[in-house]
């Protein structure tokens, strides 16, 4: 990386404002997930311990620019206090007198979190005065939140304008991996697309055709795909508009050797809920009145094996409605093949890294992404602007 990270600057004594992502789901004000607190975790104690005094900043949800109660950082500053065994204070505004004191007050290695910083208006905007509010409270800008570095937003971009800056640890990592997967790859390399929408990952299909050996092809986004093959595909999810689209992707695929791989058969059923009556079906025989929610037993043991037989594996996407049982048994398949390879096992974050998590296969990949569009972004590649308004070396 030609960025300066956090061991290229000498942070002992100095503020530092810290760009983290603890946008993690909240159910009833408990934290429900705490991966991207822990995700953050080396950057923040590294600085707490070369003697920084620690300010940390993150958005949580979108608020639009409206202070929502239920968004506040207080929940987030409990858990990192318990995660990290220091106390955290906890400022309920974003910038002002309130978080000049707090700050004034901090010692060597303290850590400070500020009021969610998209309850102002400016951060999403990327409002240069908010931006300079930020770096006049610190002497570095060390952005660890990958997740959100896809946004050129006041508190991960236009700061760095203001203050020298660099990659926190997470960052660092995040591009590395990803980075080498795209630029570098073991082979064969195989790319597994799902989810739900076509027009979302256009631009990933497009970029990762001119890399990969298997592109995988599974979700509801497959289904734009089956139609442009010129099969019925009954009540599925279908963008019309991207039929030829797709058509042209499958013959990219082909002009460059890739080998393109679609259900070869589903489940399709008469409603969207656990007690729909289901079928499986052969890709060319679904039935007008039903949709298809998941790929079916020969397309599970299809994509397993070419998964068993790569050295490196990115997946975005689950491969149906994995959000109910009896559509889960595609996304867990492959989750299943990922945790069996040798090859190397990326997931990009999003839906995907949730069901890896929700069928406990977290600890069988060798890396998750925290995050859902930075990743695909990257993976359109796309440049990321809280890495791109980073100092150089
Ligand atoms: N066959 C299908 N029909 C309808 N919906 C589907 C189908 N297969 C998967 N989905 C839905 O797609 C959704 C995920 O789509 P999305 O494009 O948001 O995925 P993602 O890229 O993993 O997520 P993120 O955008 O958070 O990274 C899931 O909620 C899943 O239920
Ligand atoms: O959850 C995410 O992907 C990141 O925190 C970015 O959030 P955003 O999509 O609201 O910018």
């Amino acid at each position: 990386m030609n960025k300066q990270t956090i061991k290229d600057i000498d942070v002992k004594g100095k503020k530092v404002f810290c760009r983290v992502d603890f946008n993690v789901p909240m159910e009833n004000g408990e934290i429900t997930d705490d991966t991207r607190i822990k995700a953050a975790l080396p950057t923040i104690q590294y600085l707490s311990e070369q003697g920084a005094k620690v300010i940390l900043a993150s958005h949580l949800g979108r608020p639009n620019g409206e202070v929502v109660e239920e968004l506040r950082m207080d929940a987030v500053a409990k858990r990192l206090s318990e995660l990290s065994n220091k106390s955290v204070v906890k400022t309920d505004e974003v910038y002002g007198d309130e978080v000049n004191e707090a700050v004034s007050g901090l010692e060597d290695g303290d850590l400070l979190l500020i009021e969610n910083v998209r309850f102002e208006a400016g951060e999403t905007k990327n409002d240069p005065e908010l931006a300079k509010a930020f770096a006049d409270l610190a002497d570095y800008f060390v952005n660890d939140a990958f997740g959100a570095a896809h946004r050129a937003h006041a508190s991960t971009a236009g700061i760095a304008e203001h203050v020298p800056s660099a990659a926190g640890f997470l960052l660092e990592k995040e591009l590395e991996v990803l980075g080498k997967a795209l630029s570098n790859p073991d082979r064969p390399f195989t790319a597994i697309i799902g989810g739900a929408k076509v027009k979302d990952k256009i631009g990933v299909i497009d970029n990762l055709l001119d890399k990969v050996d298997n592109l995988i092809i599974g979700g509801g986004l497959a289904y734009t795909f089956v139609k442009a093959l010129g099969h019925e595909i009954g009540k599925s999810l279908l963008e019309e508009d991207k039929i030829e689209l797709a058509k042209e992707y499958m013959q990219k695929a082909k002009d460059k050797g890739v080998n393109f791989l679609m259900p070869v058969d589903v489940v399709v059923a008469d409603d969207f809920s656990n007690d729909a009556n289901t079928q499986i079906v052969d890709i060319d025989s679904i039935p007008a009145d039903l949709e298809a929610l998941d790929i079916g037993p020969k397309t599970r043991e299809k994509y397993a094996q070419v998964v068993a037989d790569s050295q490196l594996v990115i997946w975005n996407g689950p491969m149906g409605v994995f959000e109910l049982e009896v559509f889960a048994n595609g996304t867990k398949a492959v989750a299943d093949a990922l945790s069996k390879t040798e090859g190397y096992t990326v997931i990009g974050g999003g839906d995907s890294a949730a069901a890896v998590e929700k069928f406990d296969y977290a600890d069988q990949m060798d890396h998750i992404s925290t995050g859902g569009g930075a990743s695909l972004e990257f993976m359109e590649g796309k440049e990321l602007p809280g890495v791109s308004a980073l100092t150089d070396k």
